[in-house]
């Protein structure tokens, strides 16, 4: 069985995902971790993150160990990611490990659950359950920069709005892979809806459909 959670920065996307994971016993990938850990390669390195070449590189030689760094989570390391993920170089790059996943999720389990921008539409087009989850800008920027504060970065509000806006805005007018619900997607909004209940809103579409 494969999940696949897509949506907008802060959309509580991957809150769902993992907890949507352990509640099943399904593996879980956070695909926004890889387009991160490439564009924060690039950036470290002083390079361009909109450089096709130089990004494509670092794709290609990505060092999976990078996911668990927590300066993946800055701000910074989300603008650098949407910059490299507009690049169809990099998009590819990084397909293969997100479809081996899915397809044979590690340690046995029965079932994957991935998080991301493009799973329901290119990644994993054919998967059992497609859930589109979005939140007003407002709720998300508040959210985003509630997380920024607890992780001990300073952060000011308005900066934390304005870069969501422009990386949501490149996510969704790109010209490869854009951040679209599927057609076959369940839209979930969870603007007034604590973690909880957005996770058994979907436990109730799958007792619904069977599953
Ligand atoms: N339903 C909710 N209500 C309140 N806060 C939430 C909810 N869902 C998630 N959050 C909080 O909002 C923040 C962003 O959530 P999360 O990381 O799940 O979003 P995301 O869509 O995966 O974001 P990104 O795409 O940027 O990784 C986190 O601090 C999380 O704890
Ligand atoms: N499937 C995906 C996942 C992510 N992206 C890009 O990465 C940026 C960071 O993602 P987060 O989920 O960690 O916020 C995001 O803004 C996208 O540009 C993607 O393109 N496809």
């Amino acid at each position: 069985m494969i999940i696949a959670i897509d949506g907008p920065a802060a959309s509580g996307k991957g809150t769902l995902a993992r907890r949507l994971a352990a509640a099943l016993g399904y593996a879980h990938l956070d695909t926004g971790k890889l387009y991160r850990a490439v564009g924060w390669a690039v950036a470290r390195a002083g390079g361009d993150p909109g450089d096709p070449q130089t990004a494509e590189a670092a794709a290609r030689s990505l060092d999976l160990g990078l996911l668990g760094d927590p300066a993946l989570s800055s701000d910074e390391a989300g603008m650098a990611a949407s910059k490299v993920a507009a690049l169809p170089g990099v998009r590819a790059a990084l397909l293969d490990f997100q479809r081996a996943f899915a397809a044979q999720p590690p340690d046995g389990a029965r079932g994957a659950v991935l998080d991301g921008r493009d799973i329901g539409t290119v990644v994993c087009p054919g998967a059992d359950l497609k859930v589109f989850v979005t939140a007003s800008l407002e709720v998300r920027a508040q959210r985003r920069l509630l997380e920024l504060r607890q992780n001990g970065q300073d952060v000011k509000e308005e900066v934390v709005k304005r870069d969501m806006r422009e990386r949501d805005d490149r996510d969704r007018t790109r010209s490869v892979a854009p951040l679209v619900p599927a057609d076959d997607a369940v839209v979930l909004d969870t603007s007034l809806l604590t973690p909880d209940q957005a996770l058994a809103a979907v436990m109730g579409l799958l007792a619904k459909r069977g599953q």
